[in-house]
């Protein structure tokens, strides 16, 4: 019988959904965050179940072939990315694997076969939006990530993921924010002002800063900002937004332009598109043109179609979409990334979009009984998936032409499931690696009625 502390050696089989390794011992399972198949590990039980365990590594005795280094061990080691102790090839095969996997569990689709698999060039430093945690170390404010299953800060001096102009502003403000003493917010005792720093960036370099506190804005911190909008010109606008609420969720309710633009643009496809502090937008820009142009490539002749794009951020796919089609529903629940889709099509003179500023679940019911004639449906949902009541309106008005973008291959399995038991048939399915040195998956996916 294992115990927690327990050290014991394991060798790794696979990877599971979810990014961990899975390797026997004494028949036990042992599931081991930061694996790699092929390595051989000594390994500390950390939690321990009456068929399972999870233990973290300790020393690699053997490494993996596809393993980048074997003396970076730790999530922590690899800034908090849990592939990028793999060769980015194999992180592509390992995520084949995983989505296949659900798809036979879930779904009972075997032997899935990918239509494209599109690599990203980028494979570092391609996140255009950062969220760190502000905390306090040794007399002066730092700001990162929660270490694994803890809420201490660490951090790293050039991120793997984050551009790097943005890890420099974020050092700069952070030296500021020492130099004037400004308290840090204490999650315990619910005190303190600094909560996190975001960033957006677009293609054209250009920033926008947001820095979330509790309380009022103090005038030594507004100076700060004043400062750094005048000595960094590639900052454009700088929000500070109150979140005086006990919670994890960074932004708060009250979103305050200090300096700047109202939006940061990010141009997609010929369309200047505006992004709020609090709006969707995809995280890794040179993936999402490829996600889109696959998905729209997807439809058969657009022209002339209604087409509804649910779950639709700031409207970006359908507005693309309405260069070609008839006319276009999107569907949002968020407010500002339906405001901020709706002055992207007025600044573009798109006219022939309908923005329905509500869940899907009212929004597209409302919509499938009204008079107008749906053709087809793109559903592009959070990782909880497409609601049930949903997915049922869509079967019973039998709209014909689905294409579904998931960035969580187990939810998606799911309704593929639901839809192929409805007389839907999975036509085209493809991945999108939009966020490499992580575990997480897009996947494009073609349903039509048979
Ligand atoms: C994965 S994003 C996709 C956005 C967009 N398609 C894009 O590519 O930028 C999912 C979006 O669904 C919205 N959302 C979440 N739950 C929703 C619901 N129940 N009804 C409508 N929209 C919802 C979120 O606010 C978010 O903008």
């Amino acid at each position: 019988m294992l115990k927690i502390g327990d050290l014991i050696e394991v060798s790794i089989d696979k990877i599971v959904f979810g990014g961990e390794g899975l390797g026997y011992y004494n028949d036990i399972a042992i599931f081991v965050p930061m694996s790699v198949p092929g390595d051989k590990l000594k390994v500390e039980i950390i939690s321990n179940k009456k068929t399972y365990a999870r233990g973290l590594i300790k020393k690699v005795i053997k490494p993996s072939i596809d393993r980048v280094s074997s003396e970076k061990i730790s999530f922590e080691d690899y800034h908090g990315c849990d592939f990028a102790m793999i060769n980015y090839e194999k992180q592509i095969e390992y995520k084949k694997e995983m989505v296949k996997e659900v798809f036979s569990r879930i779904a009972k689709i075997d032997n899935i076969q990918f239509d494209k698999v599109l690599l990203a060039n980028t494979i570092f430093n391609y996140r255009n939006k950062v969220i760190e945690q502000i905390g306090y170390r040794n007399g002066k404010v730092i700001s990162g990530f929660y270490k694994r299953r803890s809420h201490e800060i660490f951090e790293v001096k050039d991120n793997y993921l984050q551009p790097k102009e943005i890890n420099k502003i974020f050092t700069y403000l952070k030296n500021r924010f020492s130099e004037k003493k400004l308290t840090i917010y204490d999650e315990r005792k619910h005190k303190g002002m600094l909560r996190n720093l975001m960033a957006r960036v677009n293609s054209n370099g250009e920033i926008m800063l947001v820095v979330i506190i509790k309380g009022n804005i103090i005038k030594e911190l507004k100076k700060i900002l004043k400062d750094t909008y005048n000595k960094y010109k590639n900052v454009i606008s700088i929000y500070i937004s109150i979140n005086n609420n006990k919670t994890n969720f960074a932004l708060g309710n009250k979103n305050i332009l200090l300096y700047g633009e109202e939006t940061i643009k990010e141009n997609l496809f010929d369309i200047n598109f505006n992004i709020s502090p609090t709006s969707f937008f995809q995280i890794n820009i040179e993936q999402t043109k490829k996600l889109y142009e696959l998905a729209i490539s997807y439809f058969n002749n657009i022209n002339n179609k209604n087409i509804v794009d649910a779950y639709s951020g700031t409207g970006t796919i359908g507005m693309i979409l309405s260069k070609q089609a008839k006319k276009i529903f999107s569907i949002e629940l968020a407010e500002s990334s339906s405001k901020d889709a709706e002055k992207t099509a007025k600044e573009n003179n798109i006219s022939n979009i309908t923005f329905i500023n509500d869940t899907v679940e009212n929004g597209l019911t409302k919509l499938l009984n009204s008079d107008e004639k749906i053709d087809s449906i793109i559903f592009d949902p959070p990782r909880k998936g497409i609601d049930k009541n949903s997915l049922q309106e869509v079967i019973d008005k039998n709209i014909n032409e689905l294409v579904y973008i998931s960035c969580n291959p187990s939810t998606l399995a799911r309704d593929i499931g639901i839809l192929v038991e409805n007389g839907y048939k999975l036509m085209n399915l493809s991945i999108v690696d939009m966020f490499p040195q992580t575990s997480h998956v897009e996947t494009v996916v073609l349903m039509s009625r048979v």
